[in-house]
């Protein structure tokens, strides 16, 4: 029988990484995003990677968090989940960006209890020889399709040089960063996030896409930007073009009540975003897609416990994503590649980045997906000079919260947040 293997320290760093003005339905990207990146160390020499969100508040739940699992077995998960709900002691976070839905206590346990089962099973996997999706049922596919990523940006941070991607306010720049999108990475599915413009120019955004790329899946986004109305006039627009529609309208019964007339099916990492809210959306028949995200889903078990409800009640799977580095890039193929009802290619926001934390040749993307790595563990090492030259810009930047809105309201005082907006 294999050694326990114990926890000894782990190290939180908060790193910051260039990221460029895209923008959503509450604001637009700041000029850097936030992540923190976890170090699990253990008795036996063995370290694990995680990395998850890195607002101030979830930073401090992190640390309370990691204090809390010194001492116990890697191996010993349900224990340290528990270990972690009783750190926190009911302390519940917030979602100030407004991308992400409700947060309970148990969602925030969830939250912060994900990138250290990632690092563990990280560890479990070097100790074993065997890859991470080993340990979750074994892979099913060698590869892991992803979705290209589409935003409406504007060319510039306010005060900066134009980056590699230009503007794209129109449909016009939206089928152009489509075609770079598509010829760099070889993505055949392909996401707008909406709710930025008037629906309906958006609407024409997704037709131009359909024109030039007739064939390709599209999914359209406006995070809950519009009424039921609106929904139904978009859906009814956009008939026979759309996969599916993610989070047209706020909350379980709005979208219940598009999801009735809508001829395609409803997808959301808005009002289905934690276990205790699966059951009223499966009586409601509020939407038909689950998008999965590991990092508010505590972790890769428990998202694969998510698969397994999603197959009982007839309910799609497909992936979230928010700006990540290739820890997190790392974890989502592993489970993408071991759940075998996830059969829409998963959300990344990866083209997006240009620094990195993970040393290069691990993630490649091929034909829009990513071989699953096949070393011990995630597969992924730290670049420990880019790690320290993030937290070096994490600390210069200032940042400290996500704030969309806030950085908006700067550029343009009279900007609001409205949810429904139209
Ligand atoms: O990064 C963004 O602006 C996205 O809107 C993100 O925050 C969302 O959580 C996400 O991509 C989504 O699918 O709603
Ligand atoms: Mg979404």
């Amino acid at each position: 029988m294999s050694d326990a293997i114990h926890i000894t320290h782990v190290t939180v760093t908060p790193v910051a990484f260039r990221d460029p003005a895209l923008l959503n339905a509450v604001g637009v990207h700041e000029p850097y995003a936030l992540r923190a990146v976890l170090e699990v160390c253990t008795d036996q020499g063995i370290t694990g990677l995680g990395e998850t969100y890195a607002d101030a508040g979830h930073l401090r739940r992190l640390r309370q968090a990691a204090d809390a699992l010194v001492g116990l077995d890697v191996h010993h998960l349900g224990r340290m989940h528990a270990a972690v709900a009783a750190a926190l002691g009911g302390d519940t976070g917030s979602d100030g960006h407004g991308l992400t839905g409700m947060i309970t206590s148990n969602s925030t346990v969830d939250r912060v209890f994900s990138p250290f089962e990632v690092a563990c099973l990280d560890i479990q996997g070097k100790a074993a020889g065997r890859p991470v999706s080993d340990l979750l049922g074994g892979a099913v596919r060698d590869r892991v399709p992803f979705s290209a990523y589409l935003f409406y940006k504007w060319a510039a941070h306010p005060g900066d040089e134009p980056d590699s991607w230009g503007e794209a306010l129109g449909p016009e720049g939206i089928v152009a960063q489509a075609r770079r999108m598509i010829d760099d990475y070889g993505f055949t599915a392909v996401k707008l996030k909406g709710g930025v413009f008037r629906p309906e120019e958006e609407i024409e955004a997704v037709r131009a896409l359909r024109e030039a790329f007739p064939g390709r899946p599209l999914r359209l986004d406006p995070n809950a930007a519009w009424t039921v109305e609106t929904s139904l006039m978009v859906a009814r627009e956009l008939d026979g073009v759309l996969e599916y529609l993610e989070d047209p309208t706020p909350g379980q019964e709005g979208m219940a009540r598009v999801a009735r007339e809508a001829s395609m099916p409803l997808a959301t990492n808005m009002c289905v975003v934690a276990f205790d809210e699966l059951k009223p959306a499966v009586s409601l028949d509020a939407v038909q897609v689950v998008l999965s995200d590991h990092h508010y889903w505590g972790g890769l078990r428990r998202s694969k416990l998510l698969a397994g409800i999603c197959d009982t009640f007839e309910l799609g799977l497909s992936m979230h994503s928010n700006s990540h580095l290739g820890i997190s890039l790392a974890a989502m193929t592993h489970l993408a590649a071991a759940t075998p009802n996830l059969t829409y290619a998963c959300d990344t926001h990866w083209p997006w980045k240009t620094e990195e934390v993970v040393a290069p040749g691990a993630l490649e993307f091929r034909e829009g997906s990513v071989a699953v790595p096949t070393a011990p563990g995630l597969g992924v090492e730290l670049d420990r000079d880019a790690l320290a030259r993030l937290h070096e810009q994490y600390v210069s930047c200032g940042l400290r919260d996500r704030d969309d809105t806030g950085y908006m309201r700067r550029i343009d005082p009279s900007y609001e947040r409205k949810v429904p907006r139209w």
